[in-house]
């Protein structure tokens, strides 16, 4: 990644939002705020053909991220890796298994996946270095998330690109449940004040009842009848979920598809604006 933010002089920019975050949990080692882009496991991955990477649309994607500029975080999703093995045994947010051949399962093929995405990136000359989120994150008894973000901003600092995923994670009497990478988006967005957060998904945005793209979505009511799961194996919850997490932030949220990726990094405004 180069040094200029975004390659864009700062006027042209959207403005950063901030949550404000406790001192305590914002450290040292800020580097500017990041851009956090997820890349949904819809695109990257056939999700209807178990453990297959897309590995032509991965190339492409990994080509626009390494022409970006600016501190970056990439999170991906579980696509036909992670959602395969979640059904079949069962795990869900909210249905927990303390089964750990459930758990190393699920896991094992996230890494997969993951070490997928960091060769592809890497391939195409980005600096990207896998970060697994069961090793760092837990949930307790009300399904409150920790996810300690000190090692991926102190990555960011040493100028690598921390590669995130959709997991399983440990939660507090409930054995495992799953871990959405939206919701690792969201939480890293309010730990690391992010600049601004781009979900890649395989529709070019939210689409309306005529399947155009809504171009602004303020409130979750004025679009909930249009909001449904996903069209394959997906045990986190498809559109609903991911335009309720994303109106709870305040760095500005975009949802688009593969073509946007290039222009979101360069601080275009493709597909649906949320919030
Ligand atoms: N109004 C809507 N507009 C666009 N897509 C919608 C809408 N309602 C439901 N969807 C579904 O939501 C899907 C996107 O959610 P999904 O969870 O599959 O995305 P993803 O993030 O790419 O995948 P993953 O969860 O594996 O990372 C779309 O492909 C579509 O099937
Ligand atoms: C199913 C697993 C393990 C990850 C789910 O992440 P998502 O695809 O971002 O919802």
């Amino acid at each position: 990644m180069r040094a200029t933010p975004h390659g864009l002089p700062s006027s042209t920019r959207p403005p950063a939002r901030r949550r404000s975050v406790p001192s305590s949990t914002r450290r040292a080692f800020a580097v500017s705020s990041p851009t956090i882009l997820k890349l949904g496991g819809s695109v990257i991955t056939d999700k209807d053909a178990p453990e297959t990477v897309a590995t032509n649309r991965l190339a492409r994607l990994a080509a626009d991220i390494a022409g970006a500029d600016g501190p970056l975080v990439v999170v991906h999703g579980g696509g036909s890796f992670g959602h395969h093995h979640a059904s079949e045994h069962g795990v869900s947010r909210t249905n927990g298994s303390r089964d750990a051949q459930a758990a190393r399962d699920i896991t094992n093929a996230m890494r997969t996946l993951n070490d997928a995405v960091v060769a592809a990136l890497a391939d195409a000359g980005v600096a990207a270095v896998p970060v697994h989120p069961f090793s760092m994150a837990a949930r307790d008894a009300d399904s409150d998330l920790t996810l300690p973000a000190g090692s991926v901003e102190t990555m960011l600092g040493s100028g690598f690109v921390p590669v995130l995923h959709g997991d399983v994670v440990v939660h507090a009497g409930e054995g495992v449940t799953i871990l959405s990478g939206d919701e690792i988006v969201v939480s890293l967005a309010e730990s690391l004040g992010a600049d601004r957060v781009g979900l890649c998904s395989a529709v070019p945005g939210v689409l309306d009842d005529d399947e155009n793209v809504i171009s602004t979505i303020e409130a979750f009511d004025d679009v909930a009848h249009v909001l449904g799961g996903s069209d394959s194996t997906d045990v986190t919850g498809g559109m609903a979920a991911k335009v309720r997490e994303l109106l709870a932030l305040d760095s500005p949220a975009y949802i688009f598809d593969a073509d946007g990726v290039g222009p979101f990094l360069a601080g275009e405004r493709p597909g649906t604006r949320i919030g």
